[in-house]
């Protein structure tokens, strides 16, 4: 018989309330670890599970998981929740792994998941095939406490050995399992967070175009209203979560690129003074946030007012309690993202970052870092690049005149397009997804009421916009674009290309208008290399701190990276290769320099 032999079930009775609090309070997660036994394989019909929240498909049999085979005939499917985790209601169900057709889902009420703890008798999976077959697979529902440590430990051995490993005791970590590209085999699940998805453009030699990899319109797969080529040659592929992506390497035309002098210096202390100007609001609280979030090392910034109204300091000193108390573990991003996903009221836990700012301005440079940051911390992020989709709408090829204020085809044309990415970011919102990066012009304030319009009662807004008076590097930027946008693949004269891009520059600049509504970060001359200013404005809780942190401390302009072996060690001079010896002392002066050449 299926039993619910959690361990939460045998510590349900005999604890009490307050030790059972006091362990939450402890960290660690839940490792849910659901198996049947003796299916064997009725042609392509595979068990999955799907249930009541996102994480199992929010009852939505096409996004359910599909469990994994762990021998010749037992399959498993395992994810990890918080203690205090939603009630939990889910069902077995057979189907084949990359279609929703024949879905057999198994017979009899919802199974009950509550603190770790099935609800009810266990029973008997039952599967009625027609009305004479009926299939029963006994299965086992396990739920164990694990540390953060040994989450970390375990997601590690999976991500080395991508297959199962039993590290401490504890089985591997299995999240959200997509369909991959071998259907036959069913082994290992691939994991939702891919972490290196994201490829940060490099400004010159950048084979990749950032927006090429941002998300692609639904309907272009639902309802065919968008064409297969966006235009420049991009061929769309199906992704492993069933979107599709574009990609081509850009073509590379020759042109001279003028990179200003990048060398920004902070000072040893940690404390960047006077970086940021404006308002912060006094409520924000850096303990809002219910979910287990991860300490990547790099520590809360702390915003201290000055003695001016309108300044404050950011300081970046690590506070070492926090950076002691928590583990920068990679097995702990992936409890943070499924806390992130169960716990918190609705209209918390959607995050919408609107990027406003004229073209070539950083604004999906900036985008594409955020996302990958936000993802690297837990969070499921993700990109809506307009431009995307209008080139796949409209073709890439659209002059300057396309983006007149008083082109009304244009407009309403742009608006459309707009709306639709708005639209599949607050849908994969409510599917689960936590932060949506939505990058547009967005340049006037009509566009901007638009789209906090549609996100009434469904996301916060956060508007992010890029200023930059710096003409050198507007230039550059421009030059760039024109280097690598599929908008201008086509174009095969650089100055022809360089000229429209102008126009269209200076068809916004006629109707730009800067942000003074809502709540809003503003980056000033953060490309400028000589330190630029962030002002924010009306910006609380948690995320919106971490995101402030990681834009004060950006880098925005090539830098060198310098990589130096150390001296020799006293091993070496025996002849020793490895080890951890001092070095030979004549050389610890040598080293000394060397660190002090590196700083500056
Ligand atoms: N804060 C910034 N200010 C100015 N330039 C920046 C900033 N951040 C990045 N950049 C540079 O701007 C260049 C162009 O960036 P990007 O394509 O992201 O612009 P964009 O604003 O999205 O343009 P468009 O609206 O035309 O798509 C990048 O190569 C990057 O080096
Ligand atoms: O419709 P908006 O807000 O101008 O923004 C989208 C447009 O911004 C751009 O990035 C401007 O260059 C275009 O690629 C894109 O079509």
């Amino acid at each position: 018989m299926g039993t619910g032999a959690s361990k939460s079930t045998e510590e349900g009775g005999s604890q009490g309330m307050g030790e059972e609090e006091e362990r939450n309070q402890a960290g660690g997660q839940l490792y849910v670890s659901l198996k049947m036994e003796n299916y064997k394989r009725k042609g392509d019909l595979i068990p999955h599970v799907y249930g009541s929240v996102p994480l199992v498909g929010s009852w939505d049999s096409s996004k359910a998981l599909s469990m994994e085979r762990e021998s010749a005939s037992l399959w498993e499917l395992s994810f990890v929740v918080p203690p205090n985790h939603e009630t939990l209601d889910f069902k077995f169900l057979l189907k084949p792994k990359y279609s929703n057709v024949p879905c057999i889902v198994e017979e009899g009420p919802n199974r009950q998941l509550i603190g770790g703890t099935l609800q009810g008798d266990a029973r008997l999976a039952l599967f009625r095939l027609n009305a004479d077959e009926v299939l029963e697979y006994r299965v086992l529902i396990q739920a164990d406490r694990v540390s953060p440590f040994d989450l970390a430990a375990s997601w590690r051995a999976y991500r080395e050995n991508l297959r199962p490993s039993a590290v401490r005791g504890i089985p591997d970590v299995s999240i959200n399992s997509a369909p991959e590209m071998n259907a036959e085999n069913g082994s290992s699940a691939s994991l939702e967070l891919d972490l290196e998805h994201y490829v940060v453009p490099a400004p010159t030699t950048s084979a990749t175009y950032a927006a090429n990899n941002t998300e692609t319109p639904r309907s272009l797969t639902l309802a065919g209203v968008f064409s297969n080529m966006d235009g420049s040659g991009n061929v769309l592929h199906p992704s492993k979560d069933g979107s599709v992506s574009a990609d081509r390497p850009a073509t590379i035309k020759e042109m001279e690129v003028i990179v200003p002098d990048s060398s920004r210096i902070y000072s040893g202390s940690g404390v960047v003074e006077s970086k940021s100007v404006g308002t912060f609001s006094p409520s924000q609280k850096q303990d809002g946030h219910r979910g287990l979030l991860v300490d990547r090392g790099v520590g809360s910034p702390r915003l201290v007012k000055s003695a001016s109204a309108s300044t404050f300091t950011v300081d970046l000193r690590l506070d070492t309690e926090t950076k002691n108390s928590m583990p920068a573990a990679a097995g702990a991003v992936a409890a943070a993202a499924v806390a992130d996903q169960m716990l918190g009221p609705k209209e918390d836990r959607h995050l919408a970052i609107v990027l406003v700012g004229l073209p070539a301005r950083g604004k999906t440079f900036t985008a594409a870092k955020l996302t990958r940051y936000l993802r690297w911390l837990g969070h499921d992020t993700k990109h809506f690049n307009v431009g995307k989709y209008r080139r796949l709408k409209h073709g890439a090829n659209q002059s300057a005149d396309f983006f007149r204020a008083d082109n009304p085809e244009g407009m309403e044309a742009r608006n459309e397009v707009a709306a639709l990415a708005m639209e599949d970011m607050i849908s994969w919102m409510q599917e689960g997804g936590q932060v949506g990066i939505f990058d547009a012009t967005n340049s006037s304030r009509k566009r901007r009421n638009m789209l906090m319009k549609m996100a009434e009662g469904k996301c916060k807004i956060i508007f992010l916009e890029s200023l930059c008076n710096d003409e050198r590097i507007i230039e550059r930027n421009i030059r760039l674009k024109i280097q690598q946008s599929p908008d201008y693949a086509e174009q095969p004269d650089f100055e022809a290309g360089l000229q429209d891009f102008k126009d269209r520059l200076a068809n916004y600049e006629k109707v730009y208008e800067t942000v003074e509504e809502g709540s809003y970060i503003k980056m000033i001359d953060m490309a400028s290399g000589h330190g630029g200013q962030i002002q924010v404005n009306n910006i609380s809780g948690y995320l919106p701190g971490r995101i402030v942190f990681f834009l004060v401390n950006t880098h925005l302009t090539p830098r060198p990276i310098l990589l130096t072996r150390h001296g020799e060690s006293k091993d070496n001079v025996r002849g020793r290769i490895g080890g951890d010896t001092a070095l030979r002392s004549e050389l610890r002066e040598h080293a000394r320099n060397r660190r002090l050449m590196m700083l500056l």
